[in-house]
């Protein structure tokens, strides 16, 4: 039987968490942790994004702040912002929605939030404490499929795991984080050959690409964990659907453990926001140890 990875009921008890760790706080510091969210232009699917954060993080008990600036900011006003909110001490986190408009450098953008209010994980000050196992604050979407993927088998440990994608906001981190649990890790991305044959290598596969239905039902090995980072939204049949990298239906046919598109890793990636905010608010704030 083909294990279906229940990615919302998970992202819920990984929220109910954040939530009684910020009551904790609320009670015995007299503190709400607060997350800034800072999005640029009229993106449709980042409107949605932001709104869903939104909602979910005045759910856990803490303080929302939006920031919506015009599709014709300036670079230099987008960081100008970001500072602002680096010296705001009301401020825990700082999330920058992807992608900006063309005209601004996200690189610049993301390197100006202060790596201890990084509660995306992005800046190369993370990024290296990620590479150095040392403590940091971890992109939200690998370790929310590390979580689910350990849902299934709590022990990681000397699994072949293959990540098929190389971004730095999910395929690079996620890698690592595997690394972390002692797997065996394999990278692949769009100049891998024969990627069928490295993909059916793996025990645990991870695609985070960005092509509907790239991974077909027989480049999966018989029992293995598949855990599908894809959003894609495609026409089909006359309707606008959501899909993730994974052939689906074919692949749940012979994986041990399968997420779904929707309901799988996507509400992962905000259940796992919430919870490093607090772990940010706790962290800068001194308030010692909070169990996230
Ligand atoms: N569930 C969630 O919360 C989130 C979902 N997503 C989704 O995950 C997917 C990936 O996002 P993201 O990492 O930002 O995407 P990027 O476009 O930044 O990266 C895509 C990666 O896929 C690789 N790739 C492209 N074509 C192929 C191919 N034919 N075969 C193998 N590898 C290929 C690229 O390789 P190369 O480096 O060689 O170009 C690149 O490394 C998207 O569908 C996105 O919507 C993203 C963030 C959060
Ligand atoms: N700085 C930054 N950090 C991000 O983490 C980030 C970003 N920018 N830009 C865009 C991507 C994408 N992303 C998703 C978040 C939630 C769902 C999600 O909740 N998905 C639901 C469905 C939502 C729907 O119906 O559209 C699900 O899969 O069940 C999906 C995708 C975060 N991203």
């Amino acid at each position: 039987m083909t294990t279906i990875i229940d990615g919302k009921a998970i992202a819920a008890s990984v929220r109910e968490k954040a939530a009684s760790a910020v009551a904790d706080i609320k009670s015995r510091h007299g503190v709400q942790p607060a997350l800034a969210v800072v999005l640029v232009g009229e993106d449709p699917a980042s409107q949605v994004y932001v709104r869903n954060k939104h909602v979910a993080t005045e759910k856990s008990g803490m303080r929302s702040i939006e920031h919506k600036l015009p599709e014709n900011t300036s670079e230099d006003d987008v960081v100008a912002l970001v500072r602002k909110l680096n010296d705001d001490d009301e401020v825990d986190g700082i999330l920058v929605q992807l992608p900006l408009p063309k005209h601004i450098s996200s690189d610049r953008v993301i390197n100006e939030i202060h790596p201890d209010k990084d509660v995306d994980g992005l800046t190369e000050v993370n990024a290296g404490r990620l590479i150095l196992g040392k403590e940091g604050l971890v992109p939200c979407t690998p370790q929310g499929s590390v979580i689910l993927a350990k849902t299934v088998t709590e022990n990681l440990s000397g699994l072949n795991a293959v990540v098929v994608g190389r971004s730095i906001l999910v395929g690079k981190p996620l890698a690592m984080l595997l690394l972390a649990e002692n797997c065996t890790v394999t990278m692949a991305h769009s100049r891998t050959k024969d990627l069928a044959a490295v993909c059916r290598e793996a025990d645990i596969l991870c695609a985070a690409v960005g092509i509907p239905r790239l991974i077909k039902g027989d480049w999966v090995k018989k029992g293995a964990i598949v855990i599908d980072v894809g959003i894609n939204r495609i026409e089909e049949s006359g309707k606008m659907r959501l899909v993730g990298d994974v052939d689906y239906d074919a692949a749940a046919e012979v994986a041990g453990a399968i997420t779904p598109v929707p309901g799988g890793v996507g509400p992962m990636t905000i259940a796992c926001l919430l919870r490093n905010t607090v772990l940010a608010a706790a962290r800068r704030r001194g308030l010692g140890k909070v169990e996230v």
